[in-house]
């Protein structure tokens, strides 16, 4: 049987806040070992296409969800489901950095921690292999013990993103993971998605189209809840199908 290139699969997906309609019959994949960009004008549900993918959206009150989202081969909206495992699985990033009001060694076990990991040598060394994976291991090796809050917003964004990898997810959801940054921050943090796609797959949504056209592979545009196009990034750049595509990223609206 040839390999699943698909990390995620959703089918016919409909999200409904109440009675309003979020995303209406969304049909996409997600390949692994790549950075798919997803862009689309305010409101269009780029969050909460991503919000679904690893349930954050259960938080929510009134929210219905229909169709199949799957992880690898994994219903991720069967009852079997522990949305608790599932995060650890497909961890998220968002737009403000949000370490906990702890020390860095203690933010990047965090997940480990939750789940009993107890052993000193264990969470040593996943504090090491995340933060260098996340790029930052040579910027804080020496103050693992001080309060990440006194970081600049990169490097919490970076310490965030090691919180993520510690429990060795497959996904990476990143919602406008640079919007908040100054522009050195913003590209060390794509250099560092770059070099993470080696072993991770990534969904990213974000506004910028230069971002979204210099890192991703593939680019899914979306309006007012549907997937528009979805295609390889030069594709959808250089040779939109569709007309709002076209619009859209020409900068007409949005
Ligand atoms: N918690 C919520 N309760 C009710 N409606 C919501 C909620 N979250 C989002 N919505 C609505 O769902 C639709 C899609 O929102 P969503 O945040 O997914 O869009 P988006 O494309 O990510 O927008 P933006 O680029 O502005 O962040 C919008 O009409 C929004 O107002």
């Amino acid at each position: 049987m040839a390999e699943n290139k698909n990390v995620i699969t959703v089918q016919d997906l409909h999200l409904y806040y109440g009675q309003l309609e979020a995303l209406r019959g969304v049909s996409i994949d997600f390949r692994k070992n790549e950075i798919t960009a997803v862009i689309g004008p305010s409101g269009c549900g780029k969050s909460s296409l991503l919000k679904t993918i690893n349930r954050l959206n259960d938080l929510i009150p009134n929210v219905t969800v229909t169709g199949t989202v799957k992880l690898n081969d994994q219903d991720i909206y069967a009852p079997s489901m522990d949305a608790v495992e599932l995060r650890k699985q497909v961890g998220m990033l968002f737009q403000q950095p949000n370490p906990f009001p702890f020390s860095i060694y203690d933010n990047v076990i965090y997940g480990l921690r939750i789940s009993g990991e107890k052993n000193k040598q264990v969470l040593d060394e996943a504090v090491e292999r995340s933060l260098q994976a996340a790029a930052i291991w040579d910027e804080v090796k020496d103050r693992l013990h001080e309060n990440a809050m006194g970081l600049s917003g990169g490097q919490q964004q970076r310490i965030c993103i090691a919180r993520a990898l510690a429990t060795r997810p497959k996904v990476l959801l990143m919602d406008e993971p640079t919007s908040a940054l100054d522009p050195i921050s913003s590209s060390e943090i794509e250099r560092t998605m770059l070099e993470l796609k080696n072993d991770y797959s990534i969904v990213i949504v974000t506004r910028n189209m230069q971002q979204a056209s210099r890192m991703s592979d593939r680019t899914a545009f979306f309006l007012q809840g549907e997937l528009i196009e979805y295609g390889q990034t030069r594709d959808i750049f250089l040779q939109p199908q569709q007309k709002e595509t076209e619009d859209y990223i020409s900068g007409r609206f949005g």
